[in-house]
């Protein structure tokens, strides 16, 4: 059933777009990468050694995948060759090494369609309208695209977009007004902070968590005492109940606060910091075979099902696959291999060591 699914997505993917139309922004490169995790950042090094260019696309707003987003300064033991580094530390040392190469990065973009033309070109469309025709297309989807998380509070959903916010986006727009930033990490204090700090600032910024406790840099927090020593900073301890609206205009939040009151903070703009989570969201539609929600690939080379895209990393899954960078590492390295028999066909796609091969050299700028 699930394979006549798939069959009936692609045939439908296939029947409508047969040659990508081209417009001004259509970037044509060798590779695309889906993905700036650990796994998609070595994946634009092997394909370096192979001397194919890469764009990497993620949803995130920086790059590194869940070592980032999910364990920065937690320590990983399991790494070869490095005893024991963060999370941060190890995407830090894989943008040092993948800078020969000198991939092009797009973020705060997920990569939402995926089409397979007539002529084996690769169509990839994101959700800032970019478009890419490729050669070959490597998935290193992770556990899928980190979403902002959801105020789920009545008249939320409404009033996204207008009033309610789970980026910050261009301060400028919330000048003169009242914004309440919801949030107890980093990113909640940062960007009220960076409102109190804005020319044309809010007539009000209030900072809401549901506890009097952040979790930030020393430095951040400081600077956010600072603010509301100063009376630039509100803050606010407790949890929005409702948004109240007339004719979709926000006026105010409604707050429980810890003492078990019911109060009113106005705002026209609430700016939510709840937290990400991943969803797997369009990979699901791009017609290529899947099991559990990962994707289908031979271990020869990593590919999919569909010619010219490879799977790499936590987003697929094979017999015996453990979710363990180093497996995506390794799996990226053959993919590579793979995309080379693609992008250069007539070249034999040797194996060199980079010890000793001056053509490797030559890739990695080293005199
Ligand atoms: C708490 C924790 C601790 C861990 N500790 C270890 C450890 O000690 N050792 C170890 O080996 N592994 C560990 N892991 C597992 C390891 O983090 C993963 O195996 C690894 O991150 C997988 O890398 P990846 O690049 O495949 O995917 P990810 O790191 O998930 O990166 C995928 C990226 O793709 C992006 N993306 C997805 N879909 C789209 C789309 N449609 N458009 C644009 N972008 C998209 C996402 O935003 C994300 O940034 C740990 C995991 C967790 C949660």
């Amino acid at each position: 059933m699930e394979r006549q699914n798939r069959q009936a997505r692609r045939t439908q993917a296939l029947s409508t777009t047969h040659t990508a139309p081209m417009t001004a922004a259509t970037t044509h490169t060798d590779a695309v990468i889906v993905g700036a995790g650990p796994v998609g950042l070595f994946q634009a090094f092997q394909l370096g050694l192979q001397d194919i260019r890469s764009h990497i696309i993620d949803a995130l707003p920086h790059v590194g995948g869940q070592c980032v987003e999910l364990y920065a300064d937690k320590p990983i033991y399991d790494i070869p060759g490095i005893p024991v580094c963060t999370g941060r530390e190890l995407v830090a040392q894989l943008q040092t090494q993948i800078q020969p190469f000198a991939p092009t990065f797009h973020l705060n973009q997920e990569v939402t369609e995926v089409v397979r033309l007539d002529d084996g070109l690769i169509s990839v469309r994101t959700s800032a309208q970019q478009h890419f025709i490729c050669k070959v297309l490597v998935i290193a989807a992770g556990v899928g695209a980190f979403q902002a998380r959801k105020l789920s509070v009545e008249g939320a959903a409404e009033l996204e977009g207008t009033h309610v916010h789970y980026r910050l986006g261009d301060a400028a727009r919330f000048a003169g007004q009242d914004v309440v930033v919801l949030g107890g990490e980093a990113s909640a204090v940062a960007a009220a902070l960076k409102l109190t700090l804005e020319t044309k600032a809010p007539r009000s910024v209030t900072l809401m968590h549901r506890r009097d406790v952040f979790t930030a840099e020393p430095v951040l927090l400081q600077a956010m005492r600072d603010a509301v020593a100063s009376g630039r900073l509100q803050l606010q301890i407790g949890q929005p109940t409702a948004l109240l609206s007339t004719s979709n205009q926000l006026h105010a939040v409604q707050v429980a606060t810890p003492d078990g009151q019911t109060i009113e903070r106005p705002a026209q703009h609430v700016l939510a910091f709840l937290g990400l989570s991943p969803k797997l969201g369009p990979i699901t539609n791009w017609g290529l075979a899947m099991e559990r929600k990962q994707l289908v690939v031979n271990t020869e080379t990593f590919a999919t099902d569909v010619p010219g895209i490879f799977a790499v990393g936590d987003i697929n899954t094979y017999l015996g696959k453990k979710k363990l960078i180093l497996c995506g590492f390794h799996e990226a390295t053959l993919a590579a291999f793979g995309a080379a028999a693609i992008v250069h066909p007539a070249r034999k796609t040797l194996l060199q060591y980079t010890t000793t091969s001056t053509e490797l050299h030559r890739l990695l700028g080293i005199a």
